[in-house]
């Protein structure tokens, strides 16, 4: 599992190995494990020209002393001090090395402020030490006239991109955007979560030995999703595994009946049953021959492309008293699964509609806002879009990892209400369903798109050739 975890909760595990390890060690564990991952990106330090944006705390002391590591390794260092109280051991430890130290008044940034000057672009890396957990966003005008002055150059934060909000990842105003974040002990909130994850590019974790409690957030990795997976044992037959029912899909949206079912006839639950329009219905059969009718099931899938049937149509599932998937048209209603173990999936634009906002504030703020849905309803919530988020009371909030741009497609919503209806089914709980279902739909688009375009059924196709190559 990947975890990450608040500044709070950081801080506190940082003081406590602090208290029992000599001075500095934790920084110097940290510095070096920056100072390898620049190396590993330079590929190697000798002739490489690094520049450190160095503000006034312990960011900038783990770039000042990263980059004494990569001056003695050849490498010409030079820091750029945004304040006049930077690290002072970290100042003297570069110095010693070689490496050069421009104090203020910064003559590159005053040029670039006064745009007087065009982006310096003869350095290899800018290494962004300007704030780490201790930052309040947005970045000050120094910082980000010197990020101004080498405008291109690839970027390695440390450990966050300087200026997104940490623990939110909501931004305000200027801000590092990353190739890499080189980041400690744990990863931050803002790593994973969209809009910040975004700006973090390819996140490096080193270990400094921090002993850390329940994470804010987690993110499931294969083996998390091969554990967590229903693996039909040997005396397993259809109904062990659990039945799940489809009422998803109109005369006016036969497709997305379709599309549901697809996503439910993955192959992890144990039977499909579809009850819907008659007209419908027959084409469902046509298309996945194995679906049954109306009968006894141990999760539902309602509301995609329901259209004026979703109250009904969710109203007749509450009544059989099993987990549900509410999706789409149905979300509409939401507040009747209230309390209830159920999955509601909207996407950005449905959750503003539930609880009254701005679909804009929603996606600036998607922490925040799965967060208030799920203690609203008393249920799981999982908020679809790039990195989508599972919340429920009291539980970390899973995010998901895996997906392409290219899943942004008709339908694909369809799919995924089906696939989290079978694991429901199959016995997981909605909170365990909801990210897994949401990882393996992803991993399938993946799969399915090798770089290209894909649609929705494309996405359901793939889902058994993902499982399969789950570690066993
Ligand atoms: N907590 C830990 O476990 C460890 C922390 N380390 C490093 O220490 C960092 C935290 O250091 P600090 O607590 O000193 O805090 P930071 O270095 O994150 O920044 C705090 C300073 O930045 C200034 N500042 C705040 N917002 C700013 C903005 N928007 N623009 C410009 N300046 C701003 C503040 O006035 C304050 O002086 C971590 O991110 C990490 O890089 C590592 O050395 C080792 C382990
Ligand atoms: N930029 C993106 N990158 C990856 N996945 C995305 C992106 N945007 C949306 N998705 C995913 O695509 C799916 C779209 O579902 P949804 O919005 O319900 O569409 P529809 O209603 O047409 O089925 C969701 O699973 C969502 O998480
Ligand atoms: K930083």
């Amino acid at each position: 599992m990947l975890r990450a975890h608040t500044v709070e909760q950081v801080r506190a595990a940082e003081a406590t190995l602090l208290a029992a390890l000599p001075e500095g060690a934790l920084m110097q564990r940290a510095a070096h494990g920056l100072a390898y991952a620049v190396l590993d990106l330079l590929g190697g330090g000798y002739g490489r020209r690094v520049l450190l944006l160095v503000g006034s705390g312990d960011n900038g002391g783990d770039a000042l002393y990263a980059g004494a590591v990569l001056a003695r390794r050849g490498a010409y260092v030079e820091a750029w001090l945004l304040s006049d109280r930077a690290h002072q051991d970290g100042v003297a430890a570069l110095r010693e090395a070689g490496g050069r130290v421009i104090d203020p008044p910064l003559v590159e940034v005053r040029r670039a402020q006064r745009g007087a000057s065009k982006p310096r672009r003869d350095f290899d890396v800018v290494v962004d030490g300007i704030v780490g957990i201790g930052g309040r966003p947005p970045l000050r005008p120094d910082a980000a006239a010197a990020l101004d002055a080498v405008a291109g150059v690839p970027v390695v934060a440390v450990d966050i991109p300087s200026g997104v909000d940490v623990d939110t990842g909501e931004l305000a105003g200027s801000h590092v955007t990353a190739d890499v974040t080189v980041t400690f002990g744990t990863h931050k909130v803002a790593q994973l979560v969209d809009p910040a994850a975004q700006h973090s590019g390819v996140v490096h974790l080193v270990d400094i030995g921090l002993d850390l409690p329940e994470p804010a957030l987690e993110a499931l990795q294969p083996a998390d999703v091969a554990a967590l997976l229903p693996w039909p044992d040997p005396q397993a037959h259809k109904y062990t595994r659990g039945v799940v029912g489809v009422r998803a899909g109109s005369a006016t949206y036969p497709g997305a009946a379709l599309l549901s079912v697809a996503g439910a006839d993955c192959g992890l639950a144990g039977m499909v049953r579809y009850v819907g329009d008659p007209a419908v219905v027959d084409r469902v059969r046509e298309a996945h021959p194995d679906v049954v009718g109306d009968g006894r099931v141990q999760a539902w899938v309602v509301g995609s492309g329901s259209d004026s049937g979703a109250e009904e149509a969710l109203q007749a599932a509450l009544a059989d008293e099993v987990p549900l998937v509410v999706d789409a048209d149905a979300l509409e209603f939401a507040d009747l699964v209230t309390g209830l173990p159920a999955v509601l999936t909207p996407h950005a634009g449905e959750l503003a509609t539930m609880l009254g906002e701005d679909r804009v504030d929603v996606e600036a703020r998607p922490l925040h806002h799965v967060r208030a849905a799920a203690d609203v309803y008393g249920t799981t919530v999982l908020l679809k879009g790039r990195h989508s988020l599972v919340a429920e009371p009291g539980r970390p909030v899973r995010v998901t990892t895996t997906g392409i741009p290219w899943l942004a497609t008709a339908g694909a919503g369809d799919v995924l209400g089906g696939v989290i209806g079978a694991l429901l089914a199959a016995g997981l709980t909605p909170y365990d369903a909801a990210s897994v279902g949401s990882w393996l739909h992803g991993a399938a688009a993946t799969l399915a798109s090798r770089g290209g375009p894909i649609v929705a059924t494309d996405v359901a196709r793939a889902l058994p050739g993902v499982i399969a190559t789950l570690p066993a």
